[in-house]
């Protein structure tokens, strides 16, 4: 009987799958008339030349790009579903596969390493069998700092592990169990044994932070881009400590050979790695990704993930679950969108009811086997060399399909072995990082590869359950956000556009239109870029010399126009609000939306463009991790911080000056010459754009404190606004 229940359901609300349809269809219905609109304006246009071509050539083609995206989007609004998971009813503790934990951390100085180990020891306390996680962590550093936070971590683990163990504790990351006092269990915190022993693992605790803060600076001779490989097992180094003696987790220290002439492939090649120097020590049959800045705030995720991988209908073509990235660092307004609501609530579900959802490089249970490429195919040792590389250990670990190599703790580790698997040339002449392995090529390794699995005939599962599984930290600042959406953007782009191109590139019968609709749609949303400046500087400069570009309110079209704008506003605000947001939500997701793309996705396309052509090489600047008070204060006052570079601050105060300057010389025109009707809708989209961005006039205008935009940005601003006015306002007006 209980061998029948389900371990999983699938849950469809379908409701909102009737309204998402329905929405599609009146939308696409206005669109056409909007096409129509256009489409005769340019066939009566070659007959009588009265109006300039060029302004309704660009907005028609903005138009145009807008609505494919936004048709490429609509796959996500298909078939959501969402799922609820039933671990308890999982086989007994000895019949749970391993699990390799693989955790990548590469600078000290911009990822804390109390904050690495603290991800590290949440790994490491999951609520899973302790002799069947290892768990691996990759330093691209190099640094002598973190190996020497795993010792002091490995010895705090043997009191913080059967603290969670015999308390349950949920929350098993040290330090966020301990800064909260909400994580403490009810029925114990009347318990005398449990008081004392907290007090005194807190003791400890504080005792191990001090440890990782006493040790200086000691890198010397080695650089995050030079150095030998290092493998390290940590282990008892029999002090004569008190405590007995407890079974912990295999903890490993991986830090890859590096060297400045060779590329070594950022995240993706220290993932590579440890897939293989895992390989010939504990061979899992499961991966759990983690970057070093997102630990395991609930205990469960390793069962609940079980229950999709152990689940015979859908385990054989499964690679992985991905759970969603949720943060611990987000204010309650959320005025950057830092938690990325519309991908981890309404896109992830999305692809969920077609073939899975992206991997999102953090938080998934991956199949080893799924990234093995098409090894199976190779029939002579010749062949699988030239595919995987010359480690024979390695060979075998294939073979032996996820048989452990290593049993106990303590046995002799290859050691020598996995010093070649993590050099830099044990990858030249094979397949890794082209069909094997994490992919190469890319900053979003995570989507790249994810796709590549798709395209092999891979499923993938959203496991979204209602307690967060993993917290991470996300970016609280414009700096620090504006960089990582470049590189996002550029990566995006170089995998829709150069590397593989979902729409064209996979096999049809291994994915679905709709799934490809929806690689395609995140792989070319950077392009938003060329319609969105378009429109932030068109039909401002076109109602400087009265060009009207849409139809006149008393025109029958105008309707058209009016219904689109609002009905794509409607169903954003029902979405936000479905999903947990406000109407201030919805506002500052549109903002968000505006500045990301005018900078980043600008930039990004250039990035991507300039790599294409060899003239900038690829770059993966990690995203900062240290806590800055003041920046936090701005931060949690809903304030924007505008200390960022020019680069990226400049255009966007100028083309909001732009749409000032020509919002106010419209109101001029309709007042004086009465053209209201003729301008009303160019003269509304400034409205909105100036509307929208309000924080920006607040942090030129109002704010005195450091996170304004100060003086000098305005000046360098106004000045690049009036050179791009005068060479547009001529081009619009007589082209
Ligand atoms: O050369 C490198 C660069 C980065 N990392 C690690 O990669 C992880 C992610 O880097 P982070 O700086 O935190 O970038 P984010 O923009 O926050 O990361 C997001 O975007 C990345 C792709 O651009 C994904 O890999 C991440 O999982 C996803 O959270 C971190 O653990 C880093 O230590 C390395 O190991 N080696
Ligand atoms: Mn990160």
């Amino acid at each position: 009987m209980e061998e029948s229940l389900p371990l999983s359901v699938i849950h469809v609300n379908k409701s909102l799958l009737f309204i998402n349809r329905l929405h599609t269809l009146f939308h696409s219905i206005a669109l056409s008339f909007l096409f129509y609109y256009r489409l005769t304006f340019f066939f009566q246009h070659s007959k009588t030349i009265q109006t300039p071509f060029l302004p309704y050539f660009l907005v028609f083609s903005s138009e145009i790009i807008l609505s494919f995206i936004w048709f490429l989007d609509q796959a996500f609004r298909w078939n959501p579903i969402t799922r609820s998971v039933f671990p308890e009813r999982l086989p007994e503790n000895n019949k749970l596969p391993n699990i390799d934990v693989f955790i990548c951390t590469a600078d000290p100085t911009k990822e804390p390493t109390l904050d690495v180990m603290n991800t590290v020891l949440s790994a490491m306390a999951m609520d899973y069998p302790h002799e069947k996680l290892h768990v691996y962590v990759s330093d691209d550093g190099g640094s002598s700092i973190t190996l020497n936070g795993m010792k002091e971590a490995w010895r705090f683990a043997k009191w913080w592990l059967p603290f969670c163990t015999r308390y349950r504790i949920l929350c098993r990351c040290p330090e966020a169990y301990f800064s909260d006092s909400e994580n403490e269990r009810e029925d114990f915190s009347e318990n005398v044994e449990f008081v004392t022993d907290k007090s005194m693992v807190k003791q400890k605790y504080e005792a191990f932070k001090e440890s990782i803060m006493r040790v200086k600076r000691d890198t010397i001779g080695i650089t995050g881009q030079n150095h030998a490989s290092v493998i390290e097992v940590i282990q008892e180094n029999n002090s004569g400590d008190e405590i007995e003696q407890v079974k912990l987790p295999l903890l490993v220290y991986v830090s890859r050979e590096k060297k400045p002439s060779r590329p070594h492939n950022f995240k993706a090649g220290a993932l590579n790695v440890l897939y293989r120097v895992s390989a010939v020590i504990s061979n899992s049959p499961y991966i759990l990704v983690l970057d070093c800045d997102m630990f395991c705030s609930e205990p469960n995720s390793a069962r609940q993930a079980m229950c999709f991988h152990l689940d015979p209908k859908i385990s054989p073509s499964l690679a992985f679950v991905q759970f969603p990235q949720k943060f611990h660092n987000i204010s309650i307004n959320d005025i950057y969108d830092s938690q990325y609501r519309s991908a981890y609530k309404v896109l992830w579900q999305g692809m969920d009811g077609l073939q899975g959802p992206l991997l999102s490089g953090t938080g998934f249970y991956m199949k080893r086997e799924s990234l093995y490429g098409s090894y199976k195919t190779k029939d002579t040792d010749f062949e699988v060399q030239e595919y995987v590389g010359k480690s024979n250990e390695f060979i075998k670990s294939l073979k032996q399909n996820s048989i452990p190599n290593l049993v106990t703790v303590g046995n002799a580790l290859p050691i020598e072995e996995t010093l070649l698997l993590a050099s830099c040339n044990y990858e030249n002449g094979t397949k890794w990082g082209k069909e094997v392995g994490f992919l190469y090529g890319t900053v979003c390794e995570d989507v790249h590869t994810g796709i590549m699995l798709n395209c092999n005939g891979w499923n993938s599962v959203f496991c979204d359950p209602p307690k967060p599984q993993f917290l991470g930290n996300s970016t609280t600042n414009l700096n620090d956000l504006l960089i990582q959406g470049l590189r996002w953007s550029s990566g995006l782009l170089e995998n829709g556009l150069v590397n593989i191109c979902p729409l064209i590139n996979c096999p049809l019968r291994r994915m679905s239109l709709l799934h490809r609709f929806c690689l395609a749609n995140i792989t070319s949303f950077p392009l938003y870029c060329l319609p969105l400046w378009c429109f932030a500087l068109v039909p401002q400069i076109c109602l400087l010399s009265g060009t009207p570009l849409y139809p006149k309110v008393s025109e029958p079209f105008f309707f058209v126009f009016a219904f689109i704008y609002v009905s794509a506003q409607v169903k954003f605000l029902l979405e936000v609000l479905s999903t947990g947001g406000t109407f201030r939500k919805f506002i500052i997701e549109q903002r968000m939306w505006m500045m990301r793309t005018i900078t980043c996705h600008l930039y990004g396309l250039l990035d991507c463009l300039m790599k294409e052509f060899g003239l900038r090489e690829a770059s993966f600047m990690p995203t900062n991790k240290v806590k800055d008070e003041e920046q936090t204060m701005l931060y949690q006052s809903d304030k924007y911080d505008f200390r960022t570079s020019n680069m990226f601050l400049v255009p966007m105060v100028s083309l909001m000056i732009i749409n000032i300057f020509c919002f106010i010389s419209g109101i001029y025109r309709v007042m004086c010459l009465g053209e209201l009707d003729k301008m009303f809708i160019q003269l509304f989209l400034m409205g909105y754009i100036i509307f929208v961005n309000y924080p920006i006039i607040e942090g030129i205008v109002i704010r005195k404190d450091k996170g304004r935009i100060s003086t000098s940005v305005f000046v360098t601003s106004n000045v690049l606004a009036t050179i791009i006015t005068c060479a547009l306002y001529p081009l619009l007006k007589k082209v």
